[in-house]
């Protein structure tokens, strides 16, 4: 047999249906794609391959998907911390983007947060931001897979006037991306709170159109329901039900505040959720009853939300931090063990962006996203699980090789096709500026 590129490795964790560990095994890639996954003894006897990479003391993943991401906010990164979340909205973060957010910032900041992602094993992202389609671009450019949202909120920004305006805007940037190897589309109304019900109803209607993925953040905190219940005389998840918003083209972002019948609606309808610990412990929105959700069926994938609320991006820390906590919240050692956890941060991540055809697990016939981590340093030895070894000890630093689509855009842990120098550059200049504005 003929490959393009032949990884061997010392594990392989594909995340299929029986989270198989595999020692000493190989990956054969041709034309962007997984051709086949054997022993490597197999391998070095059968495939003539183009390319070699011998990777002993690595563990292979399938890149990791961040499912919940606010990506060009990683330039306001530390620039309002400890604050509760309607704090830090309305009195820094909002004034702050209506201030300084255009399509400069938004591709500075992008081009920052992919830099991050790319070093961190992250292969692919759900976004909702201002100016999406100058997050497209240099996530394109980067060879880096995103979904960017075609986002919905009731207010005037440089981006859109109103909720027609971002609407119109959004399928421009459907028909713009039909079709990109890299960059899918999905709705994005930002939440019960800050869309009214015509514009959702509007969005309900063209998602199921165009069949995509619609991206929105449900019950972060106690207050947002609470003012709901003041406001439409029923919770926020509620009236997403009567206007068509549960089923399985939605990710329900955030999700802190749960009865029981309410999960028992999300798993009956198969809709999505996305779990963002890190930014619900900073922000004390509350916590996302993982474990009872993952019992009673309902997909749960993972997200870092924004680096301005988290504060990076690194799904290695997401995955261990979901860990830890779904086991002090359920009170059991057992819940979201490692495997859970890598599931959350992969295929779970891909069947909620409608992706699971294509990426989230390391099997012939998917896109060759692929993520090899040195685990030869000192706080990663010695292996007797990998997979533990990943989850509750791994560091970004040990990412040393991303494929994307085949495409190495990660090589000895420096990035392919991104400039750092000037991706930091430019960073730098924007902390001074906001700083200077603070
Ligand atoms: C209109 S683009 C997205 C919008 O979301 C804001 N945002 C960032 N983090 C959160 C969060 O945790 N909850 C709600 N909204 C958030 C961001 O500042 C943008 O304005
Ligand atoms: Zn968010």
């Amino acid at each position: 047999m003929q490959a393009e590129l032949l990884i061997h490795a010392s594990w392989i964790l594909p995340v299929d249906a029986t989270d198989s560990q595999l020692d000493d095994h190989a990956i054969a890639v041709s034309e962007g794609r997984i051709q086949a996954v054997l022993p490597s003894s197999e391998a070095r006897a059968s495939i003539e391959a183009q390319r070699v990479v011998e990777l002993p003391e690595h563990v292979i993943v399938p890149g990791l998907i961040n499912a919940h991401t606010h990506a060009a906010m990683s330039l306001m990164r530390g620039l309002a911390d400890d604050l509760p979340l309607m704090t830090w909205l309305h009195e820094h973060i909002w004034p702050t983007e209506q201030r300084w957010v255009d399509p400069t910032f938004v591709a500075d900041g992008t081009r920052l947060a992919v830099l991050e992602m790319l070093r961190g094993g992250v292969t692919c992202y759900n976004d909702m931001y201002f100016h999406p389609e100058v997050s497209a671009q240099v996530t394109a450019e980067a060879g880096m897979r995103a979904v960017v949202g075609m986002l919905v909120i009731d207010f005037p920004s440089s981006y859109a006037v109103d909720a027609d305006g971002y609407i119109t805007k959004g399928l421009a940037l459907h028909e713009q991306y039909r079709d990109h190897p890299l960059i899918r589309v999905a709705f994005a109304p930002h939440s019960p709170y800050t869309v009214s019900d015509a514009p959702l109803t509007r969005v309900r209607t063209l998602a199921d159109q165009l069949g995509i993925p619609i991206h929105i953040h449900v019950h972060e905190t106690r207050d947002e329901v609470v003012q709901s219940l003041r406001d439409h005389g029923q919770r926020p998840f509620a009236r997403l039900d009567g206007l068509g918003f549960l089923d399985p083209a939605v990710l329900a972002i955030h999700m802190t505040q749960l009865e029981d019948d309410e999960i028992e609606r999300l798993a009956a309808t198969g809709t999505h959720v996305v779990h963002c610990p890190e930014s619900n412990l900073k922000l004390a929105s509350g916590f996302c009853p993982v474990a009872k959700l993952l019992d009673a069926g309902v997909n749960v994938a993972l997200g870092t939300d924004s680096a301005a609320s988290n504060n990076d991006l690194n799904m290695l820390g997401e995955m261990r931090t979901a860990a830890l906590l779904a086991k002090s919240i359920s009170g059991s050692a057992a819940a979201v063990p490692a495997s859970a956890a890598l599931r959350m941060a992969t295929i779970n991540g891909a069947r909620a962006l409608g992706l699971d055809e294509e990426i989230g697990s390391l099997e012939p016939g998917k896109a060759a996203d692929i993520v090899a981590l040195d685990l030869g340093d000192a706080h990663t030895q010695p292996v007797y699980h990998p997979i533990s070894q990943l989850v509750y000890a791994a560091s970004s630093s040990q990412v040393r090789q991303v494929w994307i689509n085949g495409r190495q855009v990660l090589r000895d842990a420096t990035p392919t096709q991104i400039d750092i120098a000037d991706t930091l550059s430019r960073a730098r200049d924007w902390g001074k500026r906001l700083a200077a504005s603070d």
